[in-house]
């Protein structure tokens, strides 16, 4: 039986098909279990997950920990609403502004779309009431598939055919602070930034912009905010990109990484911005649950606790240097940061890339046309990056190959 006739997988893929919206089209795949950073289909076969579902499972599968912490909170109180306090929203809250070194205040979501759709909210009140009308983003960002969020998302094949918005967005090109300069006045409200650009391709900005932007945001009063969805919570090797970045924004989004693959997003007003939402002006019956505050407060202490920031670092650094020495027609470079990469293509041949991997025994995102991601979990080894740079050279003729 070749590698792609399965068995209980196919069966799966032809339920998914006709049971489904068809907004994925149907995953290459159907994963069983994980533990670390493997993960099992569905057919028995493993995997090497370099993609830990999307920058998001940052303790790996099952890791012992979140197991435990989710456990015991599902078995003591799973869910309050807002109506109600509980111990675990509170202690993340305390936990996340004492890793941010900074005054601010937090509101808890579901998701990195919410999470932007609160900062968005904040920021629409903050401008009513300083007579400012519009907002900033970057061509090519991307900010979530909601309204609010995709409004802010620069990204024609997925933004257009959904407007008009309910604002008035203008986007200018990503790392380019001049343009950045020319686009924010007095009448804008806020300007909302990657500090890497993630779905756009694992794209840092020239050094020195996202200071660019905070004082080009003093100078006209807008409110900075900074898309951390993707970047934080140590994917980077360190805590926050814009800690990293030396730039304190006004308000921050999180999400993925932050509960390690239970749902929840924060937005983080610092300051001033802190207390733009009154009582009543913004909510969720899920947002901060129990369950997800508990697995959040496990990944924090997990990341401290195993020296995670330092292992990301190292193991970052041997992935991207194994990439780069690697010679081959196909490949023509790599960058980000950490244990989040863009391993850049010299073809369109990311898809074909992704498929060969996976015939390989190795989970990667074909992120771009030309651009594959990866993004593993923090846990994952020095050995098993290895393997998967042994494994390039093989994956990428069979990439080449038409
Ligand atoms: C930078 C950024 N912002 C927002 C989002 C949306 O987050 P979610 O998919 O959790 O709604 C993403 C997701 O990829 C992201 O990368």
């Amino acid at each position: 039986m070749s590698l792609y006739e399965r068995t209980v997988g196919d069966a799966l893929s032809k339920r998914f098909e006709t049971a489904f919206m068809p907004n994925y089209g149907v995953p290459p795949l159907a994963l069983a279990r994980g533990e670390g950073s493997k993960v099992w289909d569905v057919d028995g076969r493993e995997y090497l997950d370099l993609i830990g579902g999307i920058a998001v499972s940052s303790l790996g599968h099952a890791h012992p920990a979140l197991v435990e912490a989710v456990s015991k909170q599902v078995a003591t109180i799973a869910h309050t609403s807002n109506l109600f306090l509980h111990e675990p929203e509170v202690l993340l809250a305390e936990r996340l502004l004492d890793l941010l070194a900074a005054p601010a205040r937090v509101f808890f979501t579901n998701s990195g779309t919410e999470a932007n759709e609160a900062a968005l909210k904040l920021a629409v009140k903050y401008g009513k009431t300083n007579g400012r009308t519009y907002f900033v983003a970057a061509e090519n960002s991307f900010h979530g598939r909601t309204l609010g969020a995709l409004a802010l998302t620069g990204k024609a094949s997925i933004r257009d055919q959904f407007g008009p918005f309910p604002v008035d967005v203008r986007f200018v090109p990503y790392g380019d602070a001049e343009a950045l300069k020319s686009a924010v006045t007095d009448k804008c409200a806020a300007v909302f930034l990657e500090p890497t650009q993630g779905e756009a391709g694992v794209v840092p900005p020239p050094e020195g912009y996202f200071k660019a932007a905070r004082e080009i945001c003093d100078a006209n009063g807008a409110l900075l905010v900074a898309d951390e969805i993707q970047s934080a919570i140590g994917r980077t090797g360190h805590w926050f990109a814009h800690q990293h970045a030396g730039v304190l924004p006004d308000v921050l989004t999180l999400a993925k990484g932050l509960g390690g693959g239970m749902p929840i997003g924060a937005c983080v007003g610092f300051g001033p911005a802190g207390t733009i939402f009154a009582k009543g002006d913004h909510g969720s019956t899920f947002g901060g649950n129990p369950v997800s505050a508990a697995a959040a407060l496990a990944v924090l202490d997990t990341i401290e606790k195993d020296g995670l920031l330092e292992h990301v670092r190292t193991v970052g650094a041997q992935l991207a240097d194994g990439i780069a020495a690697t010679d081959h027609p196909l490949l023509a470079g790599v960058r980000g940061d950490g244990l989040w990469l863009g391993l850049m293509l010299t073809g369109d041949r990311s898809a074909p890339f992704q498929a060969a991997a996976q015939e390989a025994g190795f989970l990667v995102n074909a992120l771009q046309p030309g651009v594959v991601r990866l993004a593993p979990p923090l846990v994952i080894t020095s050995d098993q990056i290895a393997t998967f740079v042994a494994a390039l050279p093989a994956i990428l003729d069979e990439a080449a190959d038409d």
